[in-house]
C-alpha cells in the first residue's frame, strides 16, 4: 500500500480504500477499462489505485503517457514482474513480460529489424494472399465468420513467422491457439497466487505444486517453438536460400545476435502470440461496426466503386491504398472506437518520480488507459459514433504510416508495439477487401427483424473483442464472387 512520502508532494488522487487490501474489492475483473472510465470522470486524468499490494497509477491523457512513457521511458519501459507466467512459464524469454534491460533490448532490436516501415513492405505478398483466402472463406461458408477472422490472423501471423501457411484444420493451428490460450490465461491479472502474493515463491518444491505446472507449460510451449523454427533451418540447408520469414532472419543474424535456441524460438514465438489476438479483435469490431454504422460501409463503397469500377473484377490491394482516403480512415476509427487492448499494457517504473506535483513510487504499475484517450468528447467529440470522417477532417496526407497515427491503439514509448506497421496494413487490406466483397448486415430473426447486437457483450482481459454475434455477409454481386474464387484458384 502507498505510504505518504515525506519530502515529496502528494500521491494522484484515489477513491476511498480499504486499510488492509486497499481497492482490490472494488475494482472489477470483467471490463475494467468501464471502470476506469467512471474513475476519470471523478478523479481526473491521473488517479492512483492500489491492488493486491500493487501501486498503479492510470493515465487518461495521452499528453501525460507521452511525457511519462515516452519522454521519461528511461524510467517506465518496464513490466510488472509475473512470477508464474515470466519467470517459470517463460523462463525469462518472453518479451511481452521482460523487464527492461539486455535481454529486451536484443529481443526488440531484432524485433525492430524485421518489423520496420522499410522492410514490412516485403510482406505484402502474405497479406495479399492470406486476405484473399479470408474473402474465399467468407464467400464459400459465410456462417462462421468469427472463425475465420481468427484464422485470417493467425495464418497471417504464422506465415511471417514461420514461412509456411496454416492449414484449415492442421495440427498446427491447434497447437498454437492452445499456446495462446494457456498465455491468455496466465497473464491475466489474479490467474496464480504468487502473483499477489511473490513470498510464495521461497516455498520449496513441494508445497508450490504451482511452479512445477508452470515449468510442464515451458517445456510443451518449447517443444513447440522449437520444432517450427528448426523446421525452418531445415528448410534453408535443403536449398530455400530466399525463404523470407522472421525465423529464416533470425537464423541468418544468429552469429551477429548471439541467440541460443531458445531465445530464438521466443522471439519468433512472440510476434505469433502478440499479432494473433489483437488483430483478429480488431477485425471482429470492424465487423460489429459496419452491423452499427451500416452509413459508413456504404461510403466506402461508394469510393471502392469509384476507383476500381462498380463491375466487381478488380480486387483491391495495396497499389490502390492512397486513392482510397476515406477506407484509411474507415481503418483508423475501427482502432479508436474499439481499441483491442482498450484497458492497455502496464508499464512498470524503476525509481521514484515526480509529476505535477505528484509522487510517483518506485515499482508503480502505471498504465495508459487507451478506452479513456479515446472516449475523451474534446479530442473524439461524440466519441461513441463510429464516425471515419473525423480523420478526414483534418486532412493529413495519407501514408501508410498514418494508419498508426491519431489513435493510442498501439501503446507508448519504448514499449509500443514494434508488430504497428505491420498489423495496420494487415487491417487495412483485410478491411477493405471485405467491404469491397460484402454487405455486412444484422442477421434477421423469424419475422424478418435484424437482431441487435451490443458492443457491451465483449470478452474482458488484455485483449477484448466482441462475443460471437449474428451477422450475414453476402457477396455485393455474382460478378465480385466469380472473381473471388477465380483469383484464389490461381493462388493455390
Ligand atoms: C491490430 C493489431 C495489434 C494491436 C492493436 C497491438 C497492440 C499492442 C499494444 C497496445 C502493445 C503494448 C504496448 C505498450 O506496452 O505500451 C503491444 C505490444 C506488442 N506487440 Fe502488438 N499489437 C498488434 C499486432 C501485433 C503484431 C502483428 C505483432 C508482431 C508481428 C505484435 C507484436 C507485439 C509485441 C512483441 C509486443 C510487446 C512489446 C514489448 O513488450 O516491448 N503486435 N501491441
Amino acid at each position: 500500500k502507498l505510504k505518504r512520502s515525506t519530502q515529496t508532494g502528494q500521491y494522484p488522487p484515489s477513491p476511498p480504500e480499504h486499510p488492509l487490501v486497499g481497492h482490490t474489492l472494488q475494482v472489477p475483473t470483467i471490463k475494467t477499462w468501464r471502470y476506469f472510465e467512471k474513475l476519470a470522470h471523478k478523479y481526473g486524468p491521473i488517479f492512483r489505485l492500489s491492488l493486491a499490494g500493487d501501486n498503479i497509477v492510470v493515465l487518461s491523457d495521452p499528453a501525460d503517457a507521452e511525457e511519462l512513457l515516452g519522454r521519461r521511458s528511461h524510467n517506465y519501459s518496464s513490466r510488472p514482474p509475473l512470477v508464474y507466467a515470466g519467470k517459470y512459464q517463460s523462463n525469462n524469454k518472453r518479451m511481452v513480460l521482460l523487464p527492461y534491460g539486455e535481454t529486451l533490448r536484443k529481443q526488440r532490436a531484432a524485433f525492430h529489424q524485421m518489423l520496420q516501415p522499410r522492410v514490412v513492405g516485403g510482406y505484402e505478398t502474405i497479406q495479399e494472399l492470406e486476405s484473399l483466402k479470408l474473402l474465399h472463406d467468407m464467400a464459400t461458408r459465410p456462417w462462421d465468420a468469427s472463425r475465420h477472422c481468427q484464422r485470417f490472423s493467425a495464418s497471417l501471423v504464422f506465415h511471417l513467422a514461420y514461412g509456411k501457411r496454416l492449414g484449415d484444420d492442421g495440427a498446427d493451428l491447434d497447437a498454437v491457439l492452445n499456446v495462446l490460450a494457456n498465455f491468455v490465461r496466465d497473464t491475466y491479472p489474479g490467474a496464480h497466487l504468487v502473483d499477489t502474493f511473490p513470498m510464495l515463491d521461497l516455498l520449496p518444491d513441494v508445497l508450490a505444486p504451482w511452479r512445477q505446472e508452470a515449468r510442464r507449460k515451458h517445456i510443451t510451449d518449447m517443444k513447440l517453438y522449437n520444432r517450427l523454427v528448426l523446421e525452418v533451418k531445415a528448410r534453408m540447408e535443403n536449398g530455400e536460400e530466399d525463404l523470407e520469414c522472421f525465423a529464416a532472419r533470425l537464423w541468418d543474424q544468429q552469429a551477429k545476435t548471439g541467440f541460443d535456441l531458445e531465445d530464438l524460438s521466443y522471439v519468433a514465438g512472440t510476434a505469433f502470440e502478440a499479432g494473433t489476438d489483437t488483430t483478429a479483435a480488431t477485425v471482429q469490431w470492424f465487423l460489429m461496426a459496419m452491423l452499427l454504422f451500416p452509413e459508413t460501409m456504404r461510403k466506402a463503397q461508394v469510393e471502392l466503386d469509384r476507383v476500381l469500377g462498380a463491375d466487381g473484377k478488380t480486387i483491391p490491394s495495396f497499389s490502390h491504398m492512397t486513392e482510397l482516403p476515406y477506407c484509411a480512415a474507415l481503418v483508423k476509427e475501427v482502432f479508436r472506437w474499439h481499441p483491442a487492448a482498450p484497458g492497455g499494457f502496464p508499464h512498470y517504473s524503476d525509481v521514484e518520480d515526480e509529476y505535477k506535483g505528484y509522487t510517483i513510487n518506485a515499482k508503480t504499475m502505471v498504465i495508459p488507459c487507451l478506452w479513456n484517450m479515446h472516449y475523451d468528447e474534446s479530442r473524439y467529440p461524440s466519441p461513441r459514433k463510429f464516425d471515419p470522417e473525423r480523420f478526414l477532417q483534418a486532412g493529413e496526407t495519407l501514408t501508410q504510416e498514418s494508419l498508426t497515427e491519431g489513435h493510442y491503439s498501439f501503446g507508448f514509448g519504448r514499449r509500443r508495439c514494434p508488430g504497428q506497421y505491420m498489423a495496420t496494413k494487415t487491417i487495412w487490406i483485410g478491411l477493405t477487401r471485405l467491404l469491397w466483397a460484402f454487405d455486412i448486415l444484422p442477421a434477421l430473426d423469424e419475422n424478418k427483424r435484424p437482431i441487435p447486437v451490443d458492443p457491451d457483450h465483449c470478452t474482458s482481459g488484455m485483449t477484448s473483442k466482441p462475443l460471437d454475434f449474428p451477422l450475414r455477409v453476402i457477396p455485393r454481386s455474382p460478378a465480385h464472387t466469380q472473381t473471388i474464387l477465380g483469383e484464389f484458384e490461381r493462388s493455390r
